[in-house]
């Protein structure tokens, strides 16, 4: 389960402190989807970086399965980005000089948690046992994010944190992405939290929450979600 409570963060510019967070809550269980939209620099990316250790907040807590993440230093935080979380982001940023195989296994490496059987599973599912010697430049786009996805799951994270997955793909090709990312989330259990800007898109998670002016909006359908 992942809990965030009264979440904050600035940044500074040159014309001073910008606000972009200002005391966001949210739970979300392990199973669960969740659809976070919101306005072009509402502050989407900025929540997923946190929440994915990427960066601190100024204060407010961020717990998975009970750890807190926003007292850790940059150690811990790298820790629990190979333990527990898989990112994925809208460029594939896969490795060009590791073949496909490489690149899906480079992420359970890091956690020490490589399992073949699960590799091939998974290269199976996404439709890339053809091309596991092949080197991403080799790829269509759709290809190159289903090596991504794969890469994010192959650790069996708890916790899949994606930022428009499927922003730089065609609609038909994106959908099919996101059809195989919910069945893996939902096959390994995992938490899945995705931004995006489509709500054709949001309407296919579980739950959907939209950020405006730093707050959450608290007119959405919120089963399940604290808010
Ligand atoms: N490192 C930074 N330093 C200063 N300002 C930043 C930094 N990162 C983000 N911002 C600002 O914070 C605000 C929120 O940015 P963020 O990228 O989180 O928005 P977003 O909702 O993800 O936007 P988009 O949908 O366009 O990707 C923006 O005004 C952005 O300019």
């Amino acid at each position: 389960m992942l809990t965030v409570t009264n979440l904050h963060k600035s940044f500074d510019t040159t014309e001073g402190p910008l606000p972009v967070l200002r005391g966001i809550s949210l739970s979300l269980e392990a199973g669960k989807s969740l659809a976070l939209t919101g306005e072009s620099g509402s502050g989407k990316s900025t929540l997923l970086h946190l929440i994915g250790c990427l960066d601190h907040p100024d204060s407010g807590e961020i717990t998975l399965d009970g750890e807190r993440f926003d007292t850790l230093d940059d150690a811990g935080r790298a820790r629990i980005r190979r333990e527990a979380i898989g990112l994925v982001f809208q460029q594939f940023n896969l490795i060009p000089s590791l073949t496909v195989a490489q690149n899906l296994s480079f992420q359970a490496r890091l956690a020490g948690r490589l399992d073949q059987d699960w590799q091939s599973d998974l290269a199976e599912k996404l439709g890339l046992t053809p091309f596991l010697d092949r080197y991403p430049e080799q790829l269509s786009g759709g290809q190159q994010q289903r090596v991504a996805v794969g890469r994010a799951l192959a650790p069996r994270p708890r916790l899949v944190l994606a930022d428009e997955p499927t922003g730089n793909l065609d609609e038909a090709t994106g959908d099919a992405v996101l059809d195989i990312m919910l069945d893996l989330v939902t096959e390994t259990g995992a938490a899945f939290l995705m931004v995006t800007h489509s709500e054709r898109l949001a309407a296919r998670l579980d739950n959907r929450i939209h950020l405006a002016k730093g707050t959450l909006a608290d007119d959405l359908p919120v089963q399940g979600i604290a808010v």
